[in-house]
């Protein structure tokens, strides 16, 4: 593995005798663009604070390209953070606000010139040099906050929720900005936000987090399909959560059927929860489905149709179709095993992890002549 960048081992963060961290662990490898996602007050800002400097942790190592960073000042780390309400000076033009911290620290004026120039060029406000910060629109300000962090040619940039005061179109359009800002620098970017679509659309790594702990970190795509608890599932994506029961490796009970299933390794009648994304599901003949559900009610989403269902037993269904259904009518759903997903109570990643490996080393086992 590459020489992380930044590294989190074992930090926790006490205020009083409340925990806001709890053992923290996360590495940041160079050139990656990471995302810390969850709600309000799980502790994501007082992580990029640890890292910036200006939070003490209490407890545990910060280490900036293997070095012990805790005693080192937040102006001496090469990090620099953009934050959520952008903190530009109003009084500055934006080539001034730019140049601060440059200036600060008494480079030659010619080096300012240049510097700032291709910062602004870089977020695509090459001639917004002498504007008033007042004259510029929410996602220009927005730009001139990264242009003054990045002119610091910072190895991280800590982004604290830096889209949440735009609207939804710029929104979009600076998330694709941002992806492709941080490819063109090839710097490592740490990134906050509680929107889920934001986080699974920017980022190569997401650590999913709930009240000061790191519940999953991984690719959008491995969080997505394989979310290691119910809070995580609920949380990215929409879900249908079942009860159900283990019946045998890779057999599983749930909505009063067995099905097969992707997942092994968990104890025989052992009580889980299987996830089902509503797009996974299809509408079919009552005769070739693998459940019936009475339809409750649906609403047109403009690409599909979003469908509340029910089961015999009373579960809720979610279902994305291409096709309506009639209110009140039954219809068969099919799934493969593979989009059925189960899922422990109470299992942590690092257990989930070393299951995983258990049956999928021994299906590549089995594939071997
Ligand atoms: N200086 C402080 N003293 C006491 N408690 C604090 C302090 N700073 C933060 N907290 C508490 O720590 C918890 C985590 O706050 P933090 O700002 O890190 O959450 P967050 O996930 O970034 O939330 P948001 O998305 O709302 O910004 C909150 O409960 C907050 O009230």
């Amino acid at each position: 593995m590459t020489q992380p960048i930044i590294a989190l081992h074992h930090v926790t963060k006490r205020y009083g005798d409340a925990t806001i961290l709890k053992n923290i662990d996360l590495t940041l490898e160079p050139g990656k663009f990471y995302t810390l996602l969850g709600p309000s007050g799980c502790g994501k800002t007082t992580i990029l604070r640890t890292i910036a400097g200006f939070t003490d942790a209490t407890d545990g190592d910060v280490l900036f390209a293997g070095d012990r960073i805790n005693d080192v000042p937040a102006n001496k780390r090469n990090v620099n953070t953009v934050f959520q309400d952008y903190a530009l000076f109003p009084h500055m033009t934006v080539a001034e606000n730019v140049a601060f911290g440059l200036t600060l620290k008494k480079r030659p004026k010619p080096e300012i010139a240049e510097r700032v120039a291709q910062a602004l060029k870089l977020v695509q406000l090459a001639d917004y040099g002498d504007r008033e910060i007042s004259a510029l629109s929410g996602g220009q300000q927005q730009r001139i906050a990264i242009a003054r962090a990045i002119v610091m040619e910072p190895q991280v940039l800590l982004l604290d929720e830096p889209l949440s005061a735009l609207d939804a179109k710029l929104r979009r359009q600076m998330q694709y900005e941002l992806r492709d800002l941080q490819q063109r620098l090839g710097i490592t970017f740490l990134f906050v936000t509680h929107d889920q679509e934001e986080a699974l659309a920017m980022s190569d790594e997401i650590f999913v987090m709930s009240q000061g702990e790191v519940l999953q970190s991984g690719s959008p795509v491995d969080i997505y399909d394989e979310p290691i608890n119910h809070f995580v599932a609920d949380f990215i994506g929409e879900s249908n959560i079942l009860p159900g029961k283990m019946i045998a490796d890779f057999q599983v009970a749930f909505g009063g059927h067995q099905f097969e299933c992707a997942d092994a390794g968990i104890p025989v009648n052992e009580a889980v929860e299987i996830v089902i994304r509503p797009e996974d599901l299809t509408l079919t003949d009552p005769a070739n489905a693998k459940l019936t559900v009475t339809i409750d009610t649906q609403l047109f989403r403009g690409d599909y149709y979003e469908i509340a269902a029910t089961d015999s037993l009373g579960n809720d269904w979610l279902i994305h179709s291409v096709n309506p259904a009639e209110d009140g009518e039954s219809v068969g759903i099919t799934f493969r095993p593979q989009d059925l997903h189960v899922m422990r109570f109470g299992e942590k990643e690092a257990e989930f992890d070393a299951r995983l490996e258990t049956y999928e080393t021994e299906d590549e086992s089995h594939d071997e002549p």
